[in-house]
């Protein structure tokens, strides 16, 4: 077995949030919203989950930050089983859900003494201006939520989040409603802060182009009733991939066609339970298994599934 930098066995770091066997019935439904949901997530990566409305996907993250239990099935982070919510995950939604009275810094100061009380006002504030920084937001930092613009309120929520130092980001579509330029600008500073800090993220969203640009894998679930995670796609961009020039490299195009193929011809026909319970690691576009990825046993998956 491996070890990785920092000292941790591979085998450990790959697995660092597993989820097994999970289903969802809802009382009074005829069938589970989705049943033998699978898949892992290693430490630091960026995970992104694609699928048709209502197959489950923020009742996937709901479970995973332990704010709803499920049915079936079980999550394991970094070896403890998620059972409660937790300030080791740091949740963003679309709706930013700030405290409308209190400022911006006044928010993200109320998460950091939530995570660490002892700590005293001056530490606080030095927490506070770090992540403030980061997501370039010093100018409003005594304002109030009614005061800040969508793309605003959703930084302060971005930093808060990181301001705590979760070890896992869950996301819900957090630039849902933001306008196409907001959006760009706020996925390029998501992009740098996790890259400079290394932070494992789950995140839910419709967009491909934002998946191809954040992700390092994307799950595809198929359609609800009984919706699973059908393929797992590993993006095989450059890992120092830029928004400005994702469309130059053809392998963006061979990806994106993958994404549009199986969410507009693919996804339905698996539903009710037609797609596998454990989901093929898919390149669209390329030949190869690299040899990082072949521990399928760790990752819940079987072998290899080429697409042209
Ligand atoms: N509390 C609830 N009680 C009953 N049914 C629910 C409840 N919450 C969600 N559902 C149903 O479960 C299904 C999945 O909902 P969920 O919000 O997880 O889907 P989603 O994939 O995130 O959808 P969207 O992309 O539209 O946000 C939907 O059919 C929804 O109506």
């Amino acid at each position: 077995m491996s070890t990785d930098k920092k000292g941790m066995r591979g085998a450990t770091s790959k697995n660092f949030l597993k989820v097994e066997g999970l289903a969802k019935r809802y009382p009074g439904a005829p069938e589970a919203t989705f049943d033998a949901v699978n898949f892992s997530i290693a430490k630091g990566e960026f995970v992104c989950l694609i699928g048709h409305s209502g197959c489950g996907k923020t009742t996937i993250l709901n479970v995973l930050a332990g704010l709803e239990s499920a049915t079936e099935g079980v999550v394991i982070m970094n070896g403890r089983e998620v059972s409660a919510p937790s300030l080791e995950r740091g949740v963003v939604f679309q709706g930013h859900a700030l405290m409308p009275w209190l400022t911006v810094r006044q928010n993200i100061a109320f998460a950091i003494k939530s995570k660490w009380p002892e700590w005293n006002a001056a530490k606080v504030q030095e927490q506070v201006m770090k992540y403030v920084s980061l997501v370039g937001l010093q100018p409003a930092l005594d304002k109030k939520p009614s005061q800040l613009s969508g793309g605003m309120k959703q930084r302060v929520g971005i930093a808060r989040a990181f301001a705590i130092e979760p070890k896992m980001l869950l996301l819900d579509e957090p630039f849902g409603a933001l306008d196409a330029l907001t959006r760009g600008t706020i996925q390029d500073e998501l992009l740098k802060i996790c890259r400079e800090t290394q932070q494992t993220v789950f995140m839910i969203t419709h967009d491909v182009d934002e998946a191809i640009l954040l992700s390092d894998k994307v799950l595809l679930m198929s359609n609800g009733p009984r919706a699973r995670v059908a393929e797992i796609v590993v993006n095989t961009m450059s890992k120092n991939r830029e928004r400005t020039s994702l469309h130059h490299d053809p392998q963006y195009y061979k990806i994106r066609n993958h994404f549009v193929d199986y969410l507009v011809s693919r996804s339905k026909d698996l539903s009710h339970g037609r797609a596998p319970e454990h989901p093929p690691l898919v390149y669209p576009g390329l030949d190869y298994q690299s040899p990082e990825e072949s521990a399928v046993d760790d990752l819940s998956v079987v072998p290899i599934h080429k697409t042209a």
